[in-house]
């Protein structure tokens, strides 16, 4: 039953997780992506299992976060050094463009979600319609995880490649560390014209482990929004 103090935008979120739950066949592996969006997955997948469905999947979580959450909820877990092929992962997206390539990160999961990616045979990601742009870029700056070491030399970097950084901080004002101990800078690059090359440029530089853009990793992407919920594969 829908909760009538249940924000749309949280709505949308809640139906995209519950229609991309049902890609969940039993006895799969499947990893679990972090963010809100996530959570409401594992909140579905965790209801399923209450009600004696899908009693045999589990799951391997992109975050400590996540991880946390699953725990509580009596899901599942395991890791990629028990299974390091995936069945399926769901996970959520910060912006996603019309050929379903992604900017991710934006609670700071990014290398440990890519990783699972990595490691999956199909990715669904599952959004609220208002994730949709034309181009990446424009609602959102790329996430990118530096170590600590030299992080000033990346910052450099990732200016003279045109982004605006911010240095990400906790909501307590403190300096965002990853689940692995790095740092997050923002990149503000404003609307990217040609993302695999941003992404390439981001791959060859030491100091930087992980960046937020997601390329060629979508299978499926479930969309909820106004005119109620789609499910898409890349055209
Ligand atoms: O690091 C976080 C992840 O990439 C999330 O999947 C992404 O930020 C979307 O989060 P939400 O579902 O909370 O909008």
């Amino acid at each position: 039953m829908s909760d009538p103090a249940e924000s749309d935008v949280v709505r949308f979120k809640r139906l995209a997780a519950e229609r991309a739950v049902d890609s969940i066949q039993p006895g799969m592996v499947v990893g679990l992506g972090s963010g809100s969006t996530s959570a409401l997955v594992v909140r579905r997948l965790a209801a399923l299992r209450g009600e004696g469905r899908l009693t045999d999947v589990v799951g391997v979580p992109t975050s400590v976060e996540t991880e946390q959450l699953a725990r509580a909820l009596g899901v599942p877990l395991t890791t990629l050094e028990e299974h390091p092929v995936l069945d399926l992962t769901l996970d959520g997206a910060d912006e996603v463009d019309p050929e379903l390539r992604l900017i991710k990160g934006g609670g700071g999961a990014l290398m440990r979600e890519k990783i699972v990616a990595q490691a999956s045979r199909r990715v669904l990601i599952v959004v609220d319609a208002g994730k949709l742009s034309p181009r990446l870029g424009t609602k959102w700056p790329v996430p990118v995880e530096v170590l600590p070491f030299g992080w000033r030399s990346q910052a450099l970097f990732l200016e003279q490649l045109g982004a605006r950084i911010t240095r990400r901080e906790g909501r307590d004002g403190a300096l965002f560390r990853t689940d692995q101990g790095n740092l997050i800078l923002d990149c503000a690059f404003g609307p990217i014209e040609r993302p695999e090359e941003l992404a390439s440029r981001l791959e060859a530089r030491a100091g930087i482990v992980a960046h937020g853009l997601f390329i060629g990793l979508t299978s499926e992407l479930v969309v909820a929004g106004p005119g109620g919920v789609e499910h898409r594969r890349p055209t």
